[in-house]
């Protein structure tokens, strides 16, 4: 039974068009940006590992530790989320390759996620209406095949360049678009 309420998409919807370089299914995702706290080496981060995965899926796995505790030996839900935000964010720019931020996320935690656990997360892209993509997710405990233990939906909104230039931090923008560039990160 599912716990969020109404259809999903919202909206009517196209199917996805993946970029024509989208990444073939195997390839490793490796770090977006190395100061990201889902993918990145960040000293507590969730260190989340993404690969493509078939049928316009990306499979991410991390494992929770002390650091990401909310209750004695449990993951914090926020954190579980923002590994959500992170899973499904790959695949909307891995595989569509717009760019684009999450406007809303939808979490729906259904058993608890213990530290020393690995949560295997596939998120899948359902849709797109005009600017908005709709994408979708489950984690399962342990194991590729495991039990769900949160699901989540997201609904992205494709951004210009100048999103990131003009709220972020441009010099660190540039930086990271040279390294891309280069072929050194993953977009
Ligand atoms: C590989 C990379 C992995 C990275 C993963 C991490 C991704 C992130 O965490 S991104 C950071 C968190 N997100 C943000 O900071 C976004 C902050 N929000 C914003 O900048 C803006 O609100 C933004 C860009 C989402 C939308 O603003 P704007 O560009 O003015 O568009 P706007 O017209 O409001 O919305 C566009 C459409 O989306 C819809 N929409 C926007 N937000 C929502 C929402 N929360 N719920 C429902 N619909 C929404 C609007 O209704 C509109 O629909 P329509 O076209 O049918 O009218």
């Amino acid at each position: 039974m599912s716990r969020v309420p109404g259809s999903w998409p919202p909206v009517e919807i196209e199917p996805p068009v993946l970029h024509p370089n989208a990444p073939a299914p195997g390839t490793d995702l490796g770090v977006h940006f190395a100061e990201c706290f889902g993918c990145g080496e960040v000293e507590g981060g969730l260190h989340l590992r993404s690969s493509v995965g078939d049928d316009q899926t990306v499979q991410s796995k991390f494992t929770v530790t002390r650091a990401h505790q909310g209750a004695p030996g449990l993951a914090h839900g926020g954190l579980l989320a923002c590994a959500f935000d992170e899973a499904l964010g790959s695949a909307v720019g891995n595989l569509l390759r717009r760019p684009a931020v999450t406007g809303r996320l939808e979490t729906d935690f259904r058993r608890p996620v213990p530290v020393g656990s690995t949560l295997y997360i596939e998120a899948r892209l359902d849709g797109t209406a005009g600017r908005k993509i709709y994408v979708s997710a489950d984690g399962r405990l342990d194991a590729p095949d495991g039990p769900v233990a949160v699901s989540a939906r997201g609904l992205f909104v494709q951004v210009g360049i100048e999103h990131f230039s003009t709220h972020g931090d441009p010099q660190a923008l540039e930086k990271l678009a040279e390294a891309q560039r280069k072929n050194q990160i993953n977009p």
